[in-house]
Order: structure tokens, then C-alpha cells, then sequence
């Protein structure tokens, strides 16, 4: 696996998730809406049981509109789930998802029985951004819940809306291997997790087969749809280098600094509008994944079973050791 992460406060923050959990009523999950797969959180569903759940396809600005249309009738389809996509920055994101949270929750509301949300996601999925522009900016009163680990703020956005903010929250381990790389180039893992050559080359394995125009507009390539497919990774990252001027003395290509470039380029939103996966490609990798892993786990079990076996009755130590 290319991407090594370091989940850090994970533990701590799915304590709070899980002392929490029994008095909300949503949960809302924002998601980077150009990797509406990779960026939710395959435990969510363990943490918070059958609470109803509204994934937010944030950042749907900068992804491709066709693929967040996709995106959210496949999360539409799930059982106790609604999405909704918007641009955080948005000014006034709240009634929409006001509204969404009740049609999830329709006994809530009112003063009497105030609608409470958990809210996650991801680190740089724009959580910040976007319950800064709820809370008109800044103005709601935040502050630590007695009795609730530091890790959670609660959030008043209104008498009877309630929000319960979390870190940014990582799983132990990503089974998905695409969904590593996707994270990586889309800021959610920090830099000294993986390798910037490996993931910008897989950024660009996926970007030629599907925004070649994309990538012929923001480099000045000259390769049309066709060319620019059969072209090989790493012969594309040393043409952007080089049309980039990310060149060393001698003449050869900074690989690195043109990798650097390239996943900037995407983060700051200098290519385009890009989504990285569809339902039906996250559905395979998904699976892929889950294959590799049994696989693995297999492997595992046997390993441990033939050294158990084979190792035999224990033998006593020898006089003088
Ligand atoms: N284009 C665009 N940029 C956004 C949007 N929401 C957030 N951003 C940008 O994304 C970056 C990360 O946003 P944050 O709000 O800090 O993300 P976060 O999820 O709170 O990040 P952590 O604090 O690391 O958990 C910032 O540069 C934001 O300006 C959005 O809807 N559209």
C-alpha cells in the first residue's frame, strides 16, 4: 500500500462518536464531492448504527457536475440516507440542510424536541468552512460539552438545531487502495504519508483517461484525447514538468517537482472541474478491495496455523541458560 497514514486521535474520536451517538439524530457527513466514495468513512455506518444519515457532497464547485448528479441518486438510494451537494462557501447553506435533516428526523424540531446533529468527515473536506458559513460566521456560541471529551464542540445554530462538531476523523486502514490515493491528492492525508511521485502518477493514469482536455488546457499539451490515453504516466509527469519549467541543470525533468505541481494544481483547483470515481468504479474498487483483503486475511490465518503446528512440543531449557 502507497499511502501510510497515521489516523492519530481516531481512537479518541470514535469514543466520543460512540458516547454521543445514543441522543442524535442525525448525522451529517460532509464528503469532498470530487471523491464522494473514497472520502466516507466505511465505519460511520458501525459507529452510529441506524441513526439516519445525510452525506453532504461538499465542494461540488470544483467536481465534475455530471458525476455529482450520479453520486447523489446512488446515495439517495440507501436506506436512511439522504445528499445534498453544495459549495460551503455557499450563504446560507443551512436551510437546505435544516430542511434535509428533518425530512431524515420529522419527529425533531421546535423547542420542545430540538433537532441534534453530529456532523464528520474526513480532514480538509471543508467542515470548517461549512459550519462556519451555518453559523454566520462565527456568531454561533461554541464551547466544550460538560461531561463529553474535548475532541467534540457543540454548536448552536439555532434555539432548536443543535450540531456536535468532530475532528476530522481518518480510519485505521484503507482497504480500498484507490481511495488511498484519492485522499492523498485531495489534501486529506497529510504529506509525509505517501510518496507525491506515486500519487501524482496515479492522479494522471486517471486524469488522461478522463479529463484529457482538461490536462491539454492547464499544461499546453498538444496530444489530442487519443494520444494523451496511450501516453505512459511517467512520460506525461516529465511533459508537464517540462512545460512547467520544473527542469534540473543538465536538462533532465524534476519528477518530483512536477509532481508536486500536478497535486497542487488539482487541490487548489487549477485543472477544472474533476471527480475521481463514479459509483459504479468506487462499487469495483470496493470490492477489489474487499477481495485483496480477505485474501490477505487468509494468508494470515494459515501462517499462523502452520507455525502453530509445526512447532511442536517445547523444549526444555538447557542446564546453565
Ligand atoms: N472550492 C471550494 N473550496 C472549499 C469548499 N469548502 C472548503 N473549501 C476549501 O477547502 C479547504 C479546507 O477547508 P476546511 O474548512 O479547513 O476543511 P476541514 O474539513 O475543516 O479541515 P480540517 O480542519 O483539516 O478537518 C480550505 O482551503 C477551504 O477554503 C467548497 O465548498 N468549495
Amino acid at each position: 500500500m502507497a499511502i501510510q497514514w497515521f489516523p492519530g486521535h481516531m481512537n479518541l474520536t470514535r469514543k466520543a462518536i460512540a458516547e454521543r451517538i445514543k441522543d442524535i439524530d442525525v448525522v451529517i457527513e460532509v464528503l469532498d464531492a470530487r471523491l464522494p466514495g473514497s472520502s466516507a468513512n466505511p465505519l460511520l455506518q458501525e459507529l452510529t448504527g441506524h441513526k439516519p444519515r445525510l452525506k453532504v457532497l461538499n465542494k461540488q464547485d470544483v467536481a465534475d457536475p455530471a458525476r455529482t448528479a450520479q453520486w447523489l441518486d446512488w446515495y439517495n438510494a440507501q436506506p436512511e440516507t439522504r445528499a445534498v451537494a453544495l459549495d460551503a462557501s455557499e450563504p446560507a447553506p443551512t436551510r437546505r440542510l435544516i430542511e434535509a435533516c428533518q425530512l431524515l428526523a420529522p419527529g425533531r424540531g421546535g423547542m420542545a424536541k430540538p433537532m441534534r446533529v453530529l456532523i464528520c468527515g474526513v480532514p480538509n473536506v471543508g467542515k470548517s468552512t461549512l459550519i462556519n458559513s451555518m453559523s454566520n460566521k462565527g456568531q454561533a456560541k461554541t464551547g466544550d460539552e460538560a461531561g463529553v471529551t474535548k475532541l467534540e464542540q457543540r454548536i448552536v445554530l439555532a434555539d432548536d438545531f443543535y450540531l456536535w462538531d468532530t475532528p476530522g476523523m481518518l480510519w485505521p486502514r484503507i482497504a480500498v487502495e484507490q481511495s488511498g490515493y484519492n485522499l492523498a491528492v485531495s489534501g486529506a492525508v497529510g504529506r509525509n504519508a505517501y510518496d507525491e511521485e506515486l500519487v501524482a502518477l496515479e492522479f494522471l493514469r486517471y486524469a488522461q483517461r478522463n479529463y484529457a482536455g482538461h490536462l491539454r488546457e492547464r499544461y499546453k499539451l498538444t496530444q489530442d484525447d487519443a494520444q494523451m490515453a496511450a501516453m505512459p504516466d511517467d512520460e506525461l509527469l516529465e511533459a508537464i514538468g517540462r512545460k512547467r519549467g520544473a527542469v534540473m541543470s543538465g536538462g533532465r525533468v524534476n519528477l518530483q517537482k512536477a509532481a508536486e505541481i500536478v497535486i497542487t494544481d488539482f487541490r487548489i483547483h487549477n485543472l477544472g472541474r474533476i471527480t475521481l470515481e463514479t459509483p459504479q468504479e468506487y462499487e469495483e474498487w470496493f470490492r477489489q478491495g474487499m477481495e485483496a483483503d480477505a485474501l490477505r486475511q487468509a494468508k494470515k490465518d494459515a501462517r499462523a496455523k502452520s507455525k502453530k503446528g509445526g512447532r511442536g512440543p517445547r523444549k526444555p531449557p538447557e542446564a546453565g541458560t
